[in-house]
C-alpha cells in the first residue's frame, strides 16, 4: 500500500498532454487550448477609431473650430479636415487621417457651425490607432493559450471563426455489478440503483469533458474482460467503478492483468478509497475506483482530476487547498489518512456526520473535503485544518 503523496506523484509522472488536434468553430472551442499560433488576418482596429462621442479635430492655435460635417460608426468616408476644422464623430466611427484628436462632447460648446473646446487637448487623444491591438500577420494568440470567453471574443473580433485546438481525452465510464439497476426501473430485493455513472458523468461535464462513452458490466469475468478491452482500445482514459476489491466476484483486477495493463499502483493508504487501482496500456490511462460511491468520487477528485488536467493543460493541477477553522470535533478510527466530507463557509469548515464511503447524502451536502493526515488522530473545535475545495 502506498501513500497519497506517492500515488499523486505517480499519476503526475505518468500522464502527459494529448497531442491530438481538431478544428472547432470558436464558439464551441471554449476551454480548449490552441494547438497552433493564430496570426491576425487583419489590423485591429482596422482603421483609426474614435473612442468617444464628440468631435474629431485638426488642431490649430485656437479654441474654436469650424464644424464641417458628421461621421457615424460604420460610415465609409475619408473627409479632409484643414487645420481649425472639426467634424462631429461617434464612438467606434473611423477618424479621418487628417484629424489628430477627438474631443469628447462634454468638453465642447457647440454653436451652429462653430465649436469651442474647453481645456487642453493632447495630440491623438481619444483615437484608437489602426493596429493598436494587433497588426495584420502578427501573432494574435500563441499555441497553448486557453480559449476563455475573452479569447473567443478576441479571435472573433479579428474575423477568425475556427481554431485548431488540442483534443480533450475521450473517456470511458464503466460500472460493474449484478446488483445495479438503472433509475426509473423497480428494485427487486438485493438490488440498488446504479448511481456512480451519473455522478461521475456530472463531475466530468462540470470539468468540461464531454466525449464520454458509458459501459455497464455484470459480475462476469469474460464480459468484464471484453468490455475493458473495448473501452481501453477506444478511449484515452478509462474510469471503472466497483469490482476492484478482493471478493470472489471482483473481476476488474484479474481482467486488467489478462489485458496486460501495466499496474502503476494498487491500494493507497487512505480513507475512503483504499482499493484504488491506477495503470496504463499504451497511451490509455486506466483508473479502477472503489465501488462505494463516496470513495469513487473522492478518488475522482483527488487523482483522476489530475490526470485529466494533465492530459489537457500540460500542468498537473490539483484542486485548490485552503486553511480553514474547524467548527466540529472529529475523531479518527484507524491510522489511514482521511478525506472528510464537510461544508466550507467564509474560512470556517463543518465536518459532517456520516463519513462512511457508502453515505451519499453526506457527500451531497458537502462542498469540500477536510484532509486529516496519518499522524493526526483528532480535530478539535477551532483547529486549523487543510481543506480541499471541490468544483461545483
Ligand atoms: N475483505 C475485504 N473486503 C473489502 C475491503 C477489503 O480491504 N477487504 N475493502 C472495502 C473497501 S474499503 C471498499 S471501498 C470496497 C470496494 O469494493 P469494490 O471496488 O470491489 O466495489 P464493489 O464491491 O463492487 O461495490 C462496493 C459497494 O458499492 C456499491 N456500488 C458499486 N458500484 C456502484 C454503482 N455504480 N452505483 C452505486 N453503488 C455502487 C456496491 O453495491 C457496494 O455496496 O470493498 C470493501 N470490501
Ligand atoms: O476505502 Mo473504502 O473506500 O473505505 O469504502
Amino acid at each position: 500500500m502506498i501513500s497519497i503523496k506517492e500515488a499523486i506523484s505517480i499519476v503526475k509522472q505518468n500522464t502527459k498532454p494529448l497531442l491530438k488536434t481538431t478544428v472547432k468553430t470558436v464558439e464551441k472551442a471554449g476551454g480548449y487550448l490552441l494547438s497552433q499560433d493564430v496570426m491576425s488576418p487583419i489590423n485591429m482596429p482596422p482603421f483609426n477609431q474614435s473612442a468617444m462621442d464628440g468631435y474629431a479635430v485638426n488642431l490649430h492655435n485656437n479654441d474654436s473650430y469650424k464644424l464641417i460635417g458628421e461621421i457615424q460608426a460604420g460610415d465609409n468616408m475619408q473627409p479632409t479636415l484643414k487645420p481649425g476644422e472639426a467634424i462631429r464623430i461617434f464612438t467606434g466611427a473611423p477618424v479621418p487621417n487628417s484629424a489628430n484628436a477627438v474631443v469628447m462632447q462634454e468638453k465642447v460648446k457647440a454653436e451652429k457651425n462653430i465649436i469651442y473646446i474647453e481645456g487642453a487637448i493632447t495630440i491623438n487623444q481619444n483615437i484608437r490607432p489602426l493596429g493598436e491591438q494587433v497588426r495584420q500577420g502578427e501573432l494574435a494568440l500563441k499555441e497553448g493559450t486557453k480559449l476563455t470567453p475573452a479569447a473567443i471574443g478576441y479571435l472573433t473580433s479579428l474575423g477568425v471563426s475556427t481554431a485548431s485546438v488540442y483534443k480533450k481525452p475521450s473517456i470511458a465510464l464503466i460500472t460493474t455489478g449484478n446488483e445495479l439497476v438503472e433509475a426509473g426501473n423497480d428494485l427487486s430485493y438485493g438490488q440498488i440503483y446504479e448511481s456512480n455513472s451519473k455522478m461521475l458523468l456530472s463531475a466530468l461535464y462540470n470539468l468540461k469533458f464531454y466525449d464520454i462513452n458509458s459501459y455497464k458490466v455484470s459480475d462476469n469475468y469474460r464480459k468484464t474482460v471484453n468490455s475493458l478491452k473495448l473501452a481501453i482500445t477506444e478511449n484515452d482514459l478509462v474510469i471503472i467503478t466497483g469490482g476492484i476489491s478482493v471478493g470472489d466476484y471482483d473481476f476488474v483486477g484479474k481482467a486488467l492483468k489478462e489485458l496486460h495493463v501495466q499496474e502503476l499502483f494498487y491500494k493507497v493508504k487512505q480513507k475512503p478509497g483504499k482499493p484504488l487501482f491506477y495503470g496504463k496500456k499504451d497511451d490509455t490511462q486506466i483508473f479502477a475506483l472503489p465501488g462505494n460511491p463516496a470513495a469513487a468520487l473522492t478518488c475522482f477528485y483527488v487523482y483522476v482530476n489530475i490526470a485529466l488536467q494533465n492530459m489537457m493543460n500540460r500542468d498537473a493541477i490539483e484542486l485548490p487547498r485552503v486553511q480553514a477553522k474547524s467548527v466540529s470535533h472529529f475523531e479518527k478510527k484507524g491510522d489511514r489518512p482521511q478525506f472528510l466530507k464537510a461544508i466550507y463557509t467564509n474560512g470556517e469548515v463543518e465536518i459532517l456526520e456520516g463519513q462512511s464511503s457508502a453515505m451519499q447524502q453526506t457527500f451531497a451536502l458537502s462542498n469540500c473535503l477536510v484532509f486529516l493526515d496519518e499522524d493526526e488522530q483528532e480535530i478539535a473545535i477551532g483547529q486549523t485544518v487543510e481543506t480541499i475545495i471541490l468544483p461545483e
